[in-house]
């Protein structure tokens, strides 16, 4: 209903001119009532002469507060006053009305409003005497519009500075880029992106295999029907060049048009370094070495599936435990910690380690072991990286194995053979001790080749090889050098003998019969031998030297061998003709007996005499032990020797008991005879041959006898003791025995050994022993006493019986020599 229908009406509506002031009334009454428009009169002198309830409300007072008042009171307009008061003026001189337009106020009540406001002037019978003020409070309107621009400023400010890329796409099109995008898609301007589709910017496929055209138009029906999508994308820019974009694409949507604002960022460096990571994890997990990492507690946090692989162990096994407790236990704590120490001064270490797996078993490893530092350069992490290098290490044996021996002998080759020579001359250098080397070349073996074919040939060369072998000690080096020539080198020989010895050896070995493919073959062989220092200080001179001599062997007809030196080779022919010689003496009965006075102390009786074997050669005359026995013993000649002494002494032994002297005979054993199984029987068999009671023979030991034997030594002597035979130790105290040790064998008698008489006497030692003897209950005899005052301090010590140039003398004045040389 419209309010001027609550107006009465004042006049009577039948007559025409009543009508019209019934409409100018009601019309009044419409403004008064409008809550529209704000509406107030003024007259000439500004003063308000009618004011609508609106005008009122908006100035915050009641109309009858309003009316009388100037109208500059109702709403101020500060800067804007005078503008306008030339406007009032302007409708009072012209009497049109002013152009309408907006003011901002400030109300009688202090409200600050804006105003869409108009003047009007108002004619009373032809004369204009008020102005009409009709506002229309348009504050929140002009605020919205303020909000507005101000988000427009924004906006576009954001669209301009943003560093991100921003384009408005409608309808598929690009219709605006920031100066970002043209910066991102490398366009010299703007009209190079717009207008066009981001297809366009696009490869022909993306990588994930779509085809750009499509699946930006998928994507922008989905940005259109969720509000907004994000993807990445692969751009190619004005230049050609691709790169990659996180787009955010947002739809605003206006009626039927599609609106896309679509943020594109590069992601490139992040791609790359995804890309990178992605590498590095797959590069990880599919290395065939093992590798492990770990915090910087060395703690482990992964092993990758060759770690399992290699090693047995799962991840489960091994997560969260240090990395230490996973070590093999072949290297020591000292290895690691020199270890860490590199690491911690280089950030890394390799090497070759001991690696054990789960299940125990254990292998030759790389290791690489890696610091990783943080952005802050801390150390955040250790990278191990384990190789398993067994096959590696197999064939680098085998490598070396067959670069350093003789393929068909399978003997260290001329290279490894230096080898060994230079690390034993090195030895024998520093302890002074002596080496030989043996150079062997077969005897026509090329007769053998020519007549059996090579193949016979090539099984000969090892069956000597093998035989070699056997000649040898494990210390020794057995080589061949190619053809039918072998070097051996015999480390740390005591004398020129034992070369000698080996050499006699394998000149023996190798001139027994072969039997190879149904052939019985015969060889031998000329063999040199030089020694190191006197042949030489050097691997090439002692080689040649070698061969030299090996060169006379040959010369000198054959299958024998040769010293380089000529002193040496007469030595050799010496010992040879020696040996021969014993050999005769055997047979020719050329050995004689001495004897050697025993004497009480107290008594100064003669109590039993040592049996001395001489050497009556036909052409030296007669020989000393000393002079023939080391012969014997290297040519196994003791125990014929020994057997011969032990008969004769126990025969001279009857003849003295015969005479009236009952005198006990003394003979020295030597350790060839103590080996000898049957020398109880022996012994047995001397004793009932010449009919001497037990009790009268005495067997004189070495502390070297007693000390190598062993349990099967003391059961000898145990068996010889039941015989009723005396024992007695020789030489004692210039071994290592010492008396206690000797309670276990049944010896009968000390021998202080010659060496602690010299020189006024070790007395101390000689005190010694004759003590510890006397409380084992052994007799003590000393040796090599040859004056008065060395038998008066031994009758004081308590020693029983004395020996030595001193007892000789005794006996020759008491005329009982005549009986020991008989
Ligand atoms: N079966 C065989 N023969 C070889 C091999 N290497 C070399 N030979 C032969 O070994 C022979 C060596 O001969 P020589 O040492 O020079 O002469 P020899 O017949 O042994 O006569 P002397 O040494 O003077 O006693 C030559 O016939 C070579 O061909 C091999 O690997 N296998």
């Amino acid at each position: 209903m419209d309010q001027t229908d609550t107006i009465p009406s004042v006049v009577n509506q039948g007559h025409p001119a009543f009508a019209a002031l019934d409409l100018i009334a009601r019309l009044v009454a419409a403004l008064e009532l409008t809550p529209l428009v704000a509406v107030f009169s003024f007259d000439r002198d500004g003063i308000v002469r009618f004011c609508n309830h609106a005008c009122a409300q908006l100035c915050g007072l009641a109309p009858e507060q309003v009316i009388g008042q100037p109208r500059k009171q109702l709403f101020m307009r500060g800067e804007r006053e005078a503008e306008h008061d030339r406007l009032v003026d302007e409708v009072w001189r012209t009497g049109q009305h002013s152009p309408s337009g907006d003011w901002q106020v400030r109300t009688a009540s202090g409200r600050e409003l804006w105003l869409y406001s108009t003047l009007v002037p108002i004619y009373h019978e032809g004369a204009l005497t008020q102005v009409f003020c009709m506002d229309v409070d348009v504050t929140a309107r002009k605020r919205e519009e303020d909000a507005l621009a101000a988000a427009g400023t924004n906006f576009r400010q954001m669209f301009v500075k943003s560093g991100d890329a921003i384009l408005l796409v409608r309808n598929g099109r690009i219709e605006e880029a920031n100066p970002a995008a043209l910066q991102l898609f490398k366009c010299p301007d703007a009209q190079a992106l717009t207008g066009r589709r981001l297809a366009d910017f696009s490869p022909q496929q993306q990588p994930g295999g779509g085809v750009s055209l499509d699946a930006a138009r998928t994507l922008e029906e989905q940005a259109y029907a969720q509000g907004n999508c994000r993807f990445d994308w692969r751009y190619v820019d004005c230049r050609g060049s691709p790169f990659w974009a996180e787009v955010l694409m947002t739809s605003i949507t206006l009626d039927h048009e599609y609106l896309f604002y679509v943020v594109v960022r590069d992601i490139s460096a992040r791609k790359s370094a995804e890309r990178t990571l992605y590498l590095a994890a797959q590069v990880f997990e599919n290395s065939r070495d093992a590798i492990l990492l770990t915090d910087r507690d060395r703690h482990v946090i992964s092993i990758n599936r060759a770690y399992a692989e290699i090693t047995g162990y799962s991840s489960a096994d091994m997560l969260g435990k240090p990395i230490s407790v996973y070590r093999s236990g072949v290297e020591d704590e000292a290895f690691f910690r020199e270890v860490w120490q590199q690491i911690d001064a280089t950030d890394h270490w390799q090497g070759e380690i001991w690696s054990r797996r789960k299940c125990g078993e254990l292998f030759p490893a790389w290791l690489a072991l890696t610091a990783i530092r943080d952005t802050q350069d801390r150390i955040s992490n250790y990278m191990a990286i384990l190789s398993d290098i067994t096959e590696r290490k197999r064939n680098e044996e085998h490598t070396r194995h067959l670069a350093e021996h003789d393929f068909l002998t399978d003997l260290p080759n001329r290279v490894l053979l230096l080898d060994r020579l230079s690390l034993a001359l090195s030895t024998a250098r520093r302890k002074g001790s002596m080496l030989a080397i043996l150079f062997l070349d077969l005897d026509r073996f090329k007769q053998i080749n020519d007549t059996l074919g090579h193949q016979v040939g090539d099984l000969l060369l090892k069956e000597v090889a093998v035989r070699l072998l056997k000649c040898v000690r494990k210390v020794d080096t057995v080589s061949r050098q190619g053809g039918d020539e072998f070097v051996i080198i015999l480390a740390d020989i005591g004398g020129i003998d034992h070369a000698a010895h080996v050499a006699a050896t394998i000149r023996h070995a190798i001139g027994q019969p072969y039997l190879i493919g149904g052939h019985e073959l015969h060889v031998s062989t000329s063999i040199g031998v030089s020694i190191f220092p006197s042949d030489g200080e050097d691997i090439d001179t002692l080689v040649k030297n070698a061969d030299i001599a090996m060169y006379h062997a040959k010369q000198g007809g054959r299958d024998n061998f040769q010293f380089f030196s000529t002193e040496m080779n007469e030595r050799i022919v010496e010992r040879a003709s020696f040996e021969h010689g014993l050999r005769q003496a055997l047979a020719e009965q050329q050995f004689e007996l001495a004897f050697e006075p025993e004497l009480d102390i107290a008594s100064g009786a003669l109590v039993g005499a040592e049996a001395l074997i001489r050497w009556r050669h036909p052409e030296l005359g007669l020989l000393r032990p000393d002079r023939f026995i080391g012969v014997a013993e290297e040519a196994g000649l003791m125990v014929p020797i020994g057997a011969w002494v032990l008969r004769e002494a126990c025969r001279h032994a009857r003849g003295w008991h015969e005479a009236g002297h009952a005198v006990t005979v003394a003979v020295n054993l030597s350790p060839a005879q103590f080996l000898q199984r049957d020398l109880l029987e022996h012994v047995r068999a001397a004793l009932d041959d010449a009919g001497l009671a037990p009790h009268y023979l005495e067997l004189e030991l070495t502390e070297a006898i007693i000390m190598k034997g062993g349990a099967a030594t003391a059961d000898t002597l145990r068996a010889l003791r039941r015989l009723g035979v005396r024992l007695s130790l020789d030489d004692f105290g210039t071994g290592w025995s010492r008396l206690d040790q000797l309670k276990d064998y049944p010896i009968d008698k000390l021998k202080i050994a010659q060496a602690f008489m010299h020189d006024g006497g070790d007395t101390i030692a000689i005190r010694t022993i004759i003590a510890m003897a006397r409380s084992m209950e052994m007799t003590v005899i000393a040796e090599g006493v040859e004056t008065a005052e060395q038998l008066e301090f031994l009758r004081g010590q308590g020693c029983d019986q004395y020996q030595g140039h001193h007892a000789d003398a005794a006996v020759q004045a008491s005329g009982l020599d005549g009986l020991l040389r008989n």
